[in-house]
């Protein structure tokens, strides 16, 4: 089925996914002098549970950590969301090196990472997957990373890897806070959009941080160690070293910014 590879990839997602040449596309350039200063966008309120985490796995395009999403206690509000949406999952998009791997860009730069903590609106669907059926169903939060210091933040999730190596293993995972991945300044850019992933459903309201947060080239390294294949693939073990999709055509739409 799809993947990242030249057979299977984002260039030939429209086969099988016809909304990949769709008009609210994921992700895009921000092209930040084009982007309209909306003063009347409220501050983003995140409001986690550390104890709705529930387990760490390996789906094969990437790894996510996975949230109790039935009920209340891991949500997002304000920025430019109408009531609260519930935390879900939160994933990351890489590259075969430091060079490049995130999906959305900033003035044609690309970052080295991006993390997507993904949620759903609770207040009128029942369902993730009835949410993703709607234009104004999932939010997500994009964090841009970049090279730097070591993570800290981010040990517990690269120590549990050697649990997860394989594509389909997934291992239990407690007590985890996903704001401690944010950056302290809490600016963004804010447009509609679409998954990053088939099938591409345009039902996403995206968040993205001006601040980008530090991890080492190391860290990053270790992304690349998990496989994309499971234990038992007669084909030979391949590591996961790429999973971003390429930026897509805004088709008129506007992004908005939280800052001057
Ligand atoms: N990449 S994204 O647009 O943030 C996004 C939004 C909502 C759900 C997902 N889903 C995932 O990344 N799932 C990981 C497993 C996908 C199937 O291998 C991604
Ligand atoms: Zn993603």
């Amino acid at each position: 089925n799809w993947g990242y590879a030249d057979h299977n990839g984002p260039k030939v997602w429209h086969e099988l996914f016809p909304l990949a040449n769709g008009e609210r596309q994921s992700p895009i350039d921000i092209v930040t002098k084009a982007a309209i200063y909306d003063p009347s966008l409220p501050p983003i309120n995140v409001d986690y549970d550390p104890s709705s985490v529930k387990l760490i796995m390996n789906s094969g395009h990437t790894f996510t950590v996975e949230f109790d999403d039935g009920e209340d206690k891991s949500v997002i509000r304000g920025g430019p969301l109408h009531g609260s949406y519930r935390l879900q999952q939160f994933h990351f998009h890489w590259g075969p090196c430091d060079d490049y791997g995130a999906e959305h860009k900033v003035d044609g730069r690309d970052y080295p990472a991006e993390l997507h903590i993904v949620h759903w609106n609770a207040e009128k669907f029942s369902s993730f997957v009835e949410a993703a059926q709607n234009p104004d169903g999932l939010a997500v939060l994009g964090i841009f990373l970049k090279i730097g210091e070591h993570n800290k933040n981010l040990e517990r999730i690269t120590d549990a890897f050697e649990k997860i190596t394989f594509k389909g293993k997934q291992s239990s995972f407690t007590n985890f806070d996903p704001s401690c991945l944010l950056p302290d300044c809490k600016e963004f850019w804010t447009y509609p959009g679409s998954l990053t992933i088939p099938p591409l459903l345009e039902s996403v309201i995206w968040i993205l941080l001006k601040e980008p947060i530090a991890v080492s080239s190391r860290q990053l390294s270790q992304f690349r160690s998990l496989f994309s294949t499971t234990e038992t693939d007669e084909s030979k073990p391949c590591c996961m070293e790429k999973n971003h999709r390429p930026v897509q055509p805004l088709k008129g739409r506007k992004v908005r910014a939280s800052f001057l």
